[in-house]
C-alpha cells in the first residue's frame, strides 16, 4: 500500500502564560501511516495526542523532528503537504454555528476552491452519505452534538484529501451516535482508500476501527503495534485489587463484567 504520512523524532513544548515555564507535551514521537489505514494514537488525557495531531496538520510547528505527507515534507513544502490533508479538532467548533448544515458545507467547500457546480454535487452526496439531508436547512446551534460532528466530518470530507486526522470524534456521544460515526469511518476507508489518524483514550473505539495503535504517555511512544497484539497482553496480565471499603452490587456487577475470571 506504501507510507502516507511519516513521523520522526517530533518534539513540542509550550511555555506556560503565568510562570514562564515550560510543559514538554511531546519529547519524542515517530510513527509512520500506510494508505488506507485507519491508526490509533490511544493515550491518557495530556500524553501528547492533540499536540501530535496540530503539528501533522500544520496549526503548531515543532520544535523539531520532521513531518513528511506523501513524501514532502511540512517544513519545506507546507502547502504542497498540507493540501493531502484535513482535520477535525475539538469536535464541532470548526463549524458556523448561525448557518445551517448546507450553507456550512456550501461555505467551506468556497473556502477550499471547490467549483460552485463540483460543490453541489459533493454536498448532495455527503449530505446522504452523512444522513443530514433532512436536516440540510437546520441552523447548527439546532443540531444534536451527534449531528454537528457527523458535520464536522463531512467537512473534513469535502476537499476529498487522503489524510484525515479526527481528535476524539465520538467524545461525549451517545453508544448509538458513536457506532454509526464508527460506521462511517470505516466506510471512508473501505470504499475510498483514505487513511485516518484517530485520537482518542477510549481502548472501546480504537479496537473497534484500528488495526494498528501508537500508544502514546507522557509525550513518547509507549508501544506502536497491532491492536490485537496488545489485547493479547492483557490476556496474560494478572492484577491485585486492593479494596477500601466492601463493594456495592453494581460496582460487584461492573467488576465482574471486566474481569469474568
Ligand atoms: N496551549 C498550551 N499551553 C500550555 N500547555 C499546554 C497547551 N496545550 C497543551 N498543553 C499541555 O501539554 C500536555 C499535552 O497536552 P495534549 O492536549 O496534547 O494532550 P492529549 O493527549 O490530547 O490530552 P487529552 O486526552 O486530555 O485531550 C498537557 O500537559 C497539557 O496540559
Amino acid at each position: 500500500m506504501g507510507t502516507i504520512v511519516e513521523i520522526k523524532g517530533l518534539k513540542k513544548r509550550y511555555k506556560k502564560r503565568k510562570s514562564k515555564e515550560y510543559v514538554e507535551a511531546v519529547k519524542d514521537i515517530s510513527f509512520s501511516v500506510e494508505k488506507g489505514e485507519i491508526l490509533g494514537l490511544l493515550g491518557p488525557n495530556g500524553a501528547g495526542k492533540t499536540t501530535t495531531i496540530k503539528m501533522i496538520c500544520g496549526l503548531l510547528y515543532p520544535d523539531s523532528g520532521e513531518i513528511t505527507v506523501n513524501g514532502v515534507d511540512i517544513k519545506e513544502n507546507r502547502l504542497q503537504a498540507l493540501q493531502h490533508i484535513s482535520a477535525v479538532l475539538e469536535g464541532n467548533r470548526n463549524l458556523y454555528w448561525r448557518l445551517t448544515v448546507k450553507e456550512n458545507l456550501q461555505y467551506f467547500a468556497g473556502n477550499r476552491g471547490l467549483s460552485a457546480k463540483t460543490a453541489s454535487g459533493r454536498i448532495e452526496e455527503l449530505l446522504q452519505q452523512f444522513h443530514l439531508k433532512d436536516k440540510e436547512n437546520e441552523l447548527v446551534n439546532r443540531l444534536s452534538r451527534g449531528m454537528q460532528q457527523k458535520l464536522a466530518i463531512a467537512v473534513a470530507m469535502l476537499a476529498e484529501s487522503e489524510v484525515i486526522l479526527l481528535d476524539e470524534p465520538t467524545l461525549g456521544l451517545d453508544v448509538e451516535t458513536s457506532y454509526e460515526v464508527r460506521e462511517l469511518l470505516r466506510n471512508i476507508v473501505k470504499d475510498e482508500g483514505r487513511s485516518i489518524i484517530i485520537s482518542s483514550h477510549d481502548m472501546d473505539v480504537i479496537q473497534d476501527l484500528c488495526k494498528r495503535t501508537v500508544i502514546i504517555n507522557n509525550g513518547k511512544v509507549v508501544t506502536n503495534d497491532k491492536v490485537e497484539n496488545l489485547l493479547r497482553l492483557f490476556d496474560v496480565r494478572s492484577y491485585t485489587i486492593t479494596l477500601g471499603s466492601p463493594l456495592s452490587a453494581k460496582q460487584e456487577e461492573l467488576l465482574k463484567q471486566k474481569f469474568p475470571y
